[in-house]
């Protein structure tokens, strides 16, 4: 097909080339209907349909090009953003990707922040590190590494680490335990540059569409038929997005609801409208949406 372009140059966004992120972007951005790369060597793609170009990077450096106002958008984490020190702003939590940042020690060794003290911490975060240590009015030497973290102070380099938590098996597997306050929650975000007053032509189809993913996903559509007399219970557990659609059904004194409902607890909630009276109560996923 050919470009609906006019002219116009394309929205640049920076997606990431590797890591825990790369995966799940990919897939939420063909689920948006854009072009994705077929090889993981290539470096850009350029959808022209949609007249969108996308710049496959570390996501480390994302934020930077986004800051600097080079790319137009970019997917990374939480947690890079705010080591970076970049000039960008999230603008939408994309809800894959999330962990935890935390200090974690030999057991028994450290139980507090303010035991951090005089102490070494590794990190790949030396940014958000420095900053938290700050905030406690705490001075220590964080030193910086590039990943397996957790093996420095089996090798004598570190006291304490400070590193990305998610199931905690690597925290295990090394025999080390967390400790002190969670240091920040992270999840993939979408990024733009702070402060920019306008952004590109395309940029607004482009929430959208990401918007419908994140709605799709995270909701489901309940149908069931109802006696009137019992509608306004029905109602007030189905309130739909704006308002359930309710349609008359040939048996009187029966009507039909069809309302959006979170994914998370649509079982349970299927339990109570049978238990009012509801029946032929029927959920179907959702493919895609604009609200
Ligand atoms: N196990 C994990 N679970 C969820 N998110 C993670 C995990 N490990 C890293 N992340 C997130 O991925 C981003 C870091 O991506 P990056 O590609 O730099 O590291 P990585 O995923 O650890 O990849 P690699 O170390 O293989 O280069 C951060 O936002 C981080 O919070
Ligand atoms: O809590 P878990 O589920 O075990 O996940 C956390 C681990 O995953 C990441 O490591 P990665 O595999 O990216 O290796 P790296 O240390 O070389 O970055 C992160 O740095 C932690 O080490
Ligand atoms: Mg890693």
């Amino acid at each position: 097909m050919s470009a609906p372009t006019n002219g116009t140059p394309p929205l640049r966004i920076a997606i990431p080339n590797k890591g825990s992120l790369s995966q799940s972007a990919t897939e939420m951005l063909r689920e948006a209907g854009y072009r994705q790369r077929s090889d993981t060597k290539q470096l850009t793609v350029l959808d022209a349909e949609n007249n969108v170009e996308f710049f496959y990077l570390r996501p480390r450096d994302i934020a930077l090009y986004v800051g600097e106002g080079t790319l137009d958008v970019g997917i990374t984490g939480r947690d890079l953003l705010l080591d970076s020190g970049a000039d960008a702003d999230e603008v939408r939590e994309l809800g894959f990707g999330r962990s935890r940042f935390r200090f974690a020690a030999r057991p028994g060794t450290l139980t507090s922040v303010q035991d951090l003290g005089g102490k070494r911490i590794a990190t790949s975060y030396v940014g958000v590190v420095r900053r938290h240590l700050e905030a406690h009015g705490l001075e220590a030497e964080v030193i910086r590494l590039d990943g397996a973290v957790e093996t420095s102070i089996q090798l004598g380099v570190a006291d304490v680490i400070a590193d990305v938590v998610e199931t905690g098996s690597t925290l295990r597997a090394a025999g080390l335990e967390v400790f002190g306050e969670v240091i920040l929650e992270s999840e993939a975000v979408m990024i733009t540059q702070a402060g920019k007053p306008s952004l590109p032509a395309g940029f607004e189809v482009f929430t959208r569409r990401l918007d419908g993913v994140l709605v799709a996903r995270g909701y489901v559509m309940m149908d069931y038929d109802i006696d009137r007399e019992h509608l306004q219970d029905a109602v007030a557990l189905t309130p739909g997005l704006e308002g359930p659609t309710i349609s008359p059904l040939h048996r009187e004194d029966w009507v039909a609801v069809r309302a959006m409902v979170p994914r998370d607890g649509a079982q349970l909630l299927m339990d109570e409208l049978w238990a009012i009276g509801a029946r032929a109560i029927l959920l179907t996923d959702i493919h895609a949406c604009r609200l």
